[in-house]
């Protein structure tokens, strides 16, 4: 066993990692690093460290802007301060960011994680679904609502649709005036400055071309959202900056916080442990969504990579194979009894632990760059570039594709026959069965040793729903013994998306459907949020297919909650 910390006053919340018989790979690894000053290397943006490929190595240059963006937004606090107080003099009493992956994250992990108190109640927006576009519209005051247009690139299809759907809302309430309730963050020179400068907007953030939406938490994307939620974003900065410190340009990779982390987390992924398991308790949760986006997106490429779990029930050492790694993030001096507990006994029973103790929310700032720098530096151990996401693309072409023929023939064409039709639900697959209980087990019957279930709910999100789905994985723990991992669709193939097609052949993917009885038409489109959504589903699938992986599609038919309770209740046990 071994142990390193690291504690000092002033400083960054202690990691201790309890790798057992993994140490002295990692150990040799982190001497490989040492003889050729892995540390200077990497904060002199090296990409040789990373790849050899001359076109790699510029895209990783050209990428590492995240490494000083803390030093750069601590210079921005006070404009970001003084638009928060204009924003509340002009009588707005609520705040929707809307966009994906990367530029939503880390407001997510926000609203989680702090209060709020003193800030403008904060929502998110990352979905394509009618119903929950619906939900959102219903919950806020339009007119005294500030919209955040948030994407880095200004050409992601469904942060334009947002935009445009909630600009036309406005402008039926307020004409000429609707500019005035928008904000976009973006890189400069995008087309999206053009059009937001068109149509007025209040204000416009140009973020920096050199940060990667993934590596954005410390940068306007998270920041303005931050400031607006109350939080005290000096504070927040201030904390990353420790940890930058600490992270910093010379010495010995085993007391870096950030190098020795990715370190670890490479070896442990070439060693097959490659299933990063997080546990948190209950107000971290969102963690999770933001971390999977960093570690899935950066390392799940070329058939490698490193999986996160994230939102797994915690379960007794009985039901985990021998593929993961546990990494407890909590609070120090909170009892969090069961999760620890839980974790003690994996630890036991020779699973390789990482914990991370924060000392409150604001340490937050803190862990995105030990996080960032620890996903950076595994992405070398596995020698990929950790700045692309080059299969992301394969279900945005199918996709793009497949709205076309929605312009040409009014409607999505029509696919393959079920497999099985049983109580008003379909199953389609590849394996056959003459019910749904002998899809769902010749679909099961496929899970290997290091293997991992993939849920994909193309839903309305709700508490019941989520329930549910916790419950599928719990029986497929109990039974198969395989990961787990669980997302709402179209926010997942902005993130975990790229390891699914990118990553090791081991998913088993289950993609839930539903009808949209629901729908929500889009301004100036000849398509509905429900068409486009199903759009991005069936897209989703075909690019599976074209990297061969095994897939159930189940159209749960009107009623997502009910229906899925019956493919349950259809679960062999
Ligand atoms: O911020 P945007 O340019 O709109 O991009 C939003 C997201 O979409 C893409 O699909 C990428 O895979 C993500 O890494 C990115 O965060």
């Amino acid at each position: 066993m071994h142990s390193s910390e690291h504690t000092p006053a002033q400083s960054v919340a202690p990691a201790t990692l309890q790798l057992g018989q993994y140490q002295a790979a990692v150990d040799a690894k982190i001497q490989e690093f040492n003889a050729k000053s892995f540390t200077a290397g990497f904060w002199q943006k090296d990409a040789a460290l990373w790849v050899q490929d001359e076109a790699g190595q510029q895209s990783i240059r050209s990428f590492m802007g995240w490494l000083r963006v803390a030093e750069t937004m601590m210079e921005a606090v006070p404009e970001i301060e003084a638009f928060v107080r204009e924003v509340k003099a002009a009588g707005f009493r609520h705040v929707v960011v809307m966009g994906m992956g990367g530029s939503t994250m880390a407001p997510i992990v926000f609203k989680a994680a702090f209060t709020g108190e003193g800030g403008l109640p904060l929502s998110v927006l990352d979905t394509t679904d009618p119903g929950t576009v619906r939900q959102l519209e219903e919950s806020v005051p339009l007119a005294e609502t500030l919209f955040i247009v948030a994407s880095k690139s200004g050409t992601t299809a469904e942060p334009l649709a947002f935009g445009d759907y909630f600009y036309d809302k406005l402008r039926q309430l307020k004409g000429d005036k609707a500019g005035e309730n928008f904000v976009a963050i973006t890189d400069p020179g995008s087309k999206f400055v053009t059009a937001a400068t068109e149509q007025g907007y209040r204000r416009i953030f140009l973020n920096f071309a050199e940060v990667g939406g993934r590596f954005s938490a410390l940068s306007y994307f998270g920041l303005v959202p931050a400031a607006l939620y109350g939080i005290d974003i000096r504070e927040l900065l201030s904390r990353s900056l420790v940890m930058m410190r600490a992270c910093g340009s010379e010495g010995d990779v085993a007391t870096n916080p950030g190098l020795e982390l990715g370190v670890a987390l490479g070896v442990l992924a070439q060693q097959e442990r490659d299933k990063l398991t997080l546990v948190v308790p209950e107000v971290l949760s969102d963690f999770g969504l933001w971390l999977e986006q960093l570690i899935a997106e950066s390392t799940g490429k070329e058939g490698l990579g490193v999986l996160p779990v994230a939102g797994e029930p915690v379960r007794e050492p009985a039901v985990y194979g021998q593929d993961r790694v546990f990494v407890y993030v909590g609070y120090a001096g909170d009892a969090d009894a069961a999760n620890r507990s839980a974790v003690a006994a994996l630890e036991a029973a020779g699973h390789p632990i990482i914990r991370i103790d924060m000392s409150g929310p604001l340490d937050l700032g803190a862990e995105f760059f030990r996080w960032e720098v620890a996903t950076a530096v595994a992405s070398a151990v596995l020698g990929i570039n950790p700045f692309d996401q080059p299969n992301v693309q394969a279900a945005k072409t199918a996709t793009d594709r497949l709205m076309k023929e929605v312009e040409a023939n009014g409607q999505l064409p029509q696919s393959q026959s079920p497999a099985a039709t049983e109580n008003g639900i379909s199953y389609f697959s590849a394996v056959q069965g003459g019910s749904a209980a002998e899809v769902l087990q010749a679909f099961l019957a496929q899970a290997r040793p290091g293997d991992y279930l993939c849920l994909q709910a193309y839903l309305t999100e709700s508490p019941a729903l989520n329930a549910g789905l916790q419950e599928l994985r719990t029986r497929v723990q109990n039974q198969y013994h395989i990961a787990t991992t669980s997302g709402y669709g179209p926010r997942f193939l902005h993130s975990t998306g790229q390891y699914h097609k990118g990553g090791p052949d081991t998913g088993l993917f289950v993609q839930f459907t539903v009808d949209h009885p629901q729908d929500l038409p889009l301004p100036g489109r000849s398509y509905t949020f429900g068409t486009f959504k199903n759009a991005q589903a069936q897209g989703d699938l075909e690019a599976l297919h074209s990297f061969n992986r095994r897939t159930l599609r189940i159209h749960l038919g009107a009623d997502a909650e009910q229906g899925l309770q019956t493919v349950l209740a259809a679960l062999p046990a």
